[in-house]
């Protein structure tokens, strides 16, 4: 598996959304921009390792780009799935989903324990936490008086947000009723781009710890003796905004001007990350767009 894959996924169109007479064409793995006769705009052609068209689902984005990073993971691999994209794009309709077309994150919840089941080789231990960044603060997701968190550093941890409530987890089930509460607490707010605009970014985290079965009564230091451990990061970024769309004053303005700010920075660190490190984890990390 490629150690980062990018994908973009079409948002179809809604009756709000203003034509301006160019739309975005789908080619296998290239997407280009056309004007409405058709012809392609020079310079607005772009590549990339997998394109979802609006018929898209969510159950394609998932066996598709994380199904294998959520199988990794149990085998000790970091993995990360984000979206990213601009606001109302659809990376929360693509992470949380709906009713009938669950999304990135129920789908690997509940791939995760239905994989571990069948690894009855191994014993796991899952602990999840679940935060968002709001304004540049890290705000507890599960445990609401946990505000302001601060990030620390450690020999021993890596890097980790301290006073983070983590929660063990035994069953799919526990883990979305765990979600679910924990989307009560998010900040949303509305802009004339988005009824329902994440107004931070959250990330669901999974740590996954495991060892072989028979390491206890093993005296031969065999495979199964080591204890496997590896991080799930499932990200719904805040989208980046043009202040000038979504109508933002006040709050919503603070707001927009974080999220601008963050994203900004997050795109620096993934392009050093993406300069030749050596680290072991796969991520992907999916664009969402729509014709405007
Ligand atoms: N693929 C899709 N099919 C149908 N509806 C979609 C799709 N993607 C998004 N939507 C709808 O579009 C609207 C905006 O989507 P969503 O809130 O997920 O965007 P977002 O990128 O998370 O926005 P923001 O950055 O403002 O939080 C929602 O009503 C959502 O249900």
């Amino acid at each position: 598996m490629e150690k980062i894959c990018v994908a973009v996924r079409v948002r179809p169109s809604t009756s709000e959304d203003s034509f301006n007479g160019s739309f975005w064409k789908v080619e296998e793995n290239r997407i280009t921009l056309h004007r409405t006769h058709d012809t392609p705009l020079s310079g607005s052609s772009y590549a990339f390792d997998h394109i979802f068209d609006e018929s898209s689902t969510n159950a394609s984005v998932y066996n598709l780009l994380t199904k294998d990073i959520i199988h990794a993971a149990l085998d000790g691999f970091n993995g990360t799935a984000f979206a990213y994209g601009q606001t109302s794009s659809g990376k929360t309709f693509t992470m949380n989903g709906s009713e009938t077309d669950p999304g990135v994150i129920p789908r690997a919840v509940k791939d995760l324990f239905e994989k571990m089941e069948r690894m009855s080789d191994r014993e796991f231990l899952i602990r999840v936490s679940y935060m968002e960044i709001y304004n540049e603060e890290i705000n507890d997701l599960l445990t609401v008086e946990n505000q302001k968190l601060q990030i620390h550093e450690s020999l021993e941890r890596g890097v980790f947000v301290a006073g983070l409530r983590e929660e063990v987890v035994n069953n799919a089930e526990q883990v979305l009723n765990l979600i679910n509460a924990g989307e009560v607490n998010r900040h949303f707010g509305e802009t004339n781009m988005n009824v329902r605009s994440s107004r931070s970014h959250t990330i669901f985290r999974m740590v996954i710890e495991s060892k072989g079965k028979d390491s206890n009564s093993s005296s031969d230091c065999s495979i199964s003796d080591v204890v496997r451990v590896s991080v799930l990061n499932l990200v719904d970024l805040a989208g980046s905004e043009r202040i000038a769309k979504t109508g933002a004053d006040g709050v919503r303005l603070k707001e927009g001007k974080s999220i601008n700010k963050s994203l900004m920075i997050l795109g620096n660190v993934i392009n050093k990350l993406s300069d030749g490190s050596k680290q072991r984890y796969t991520s992907f990390g999916l664009t969402l767009m729509y014709n405007d």
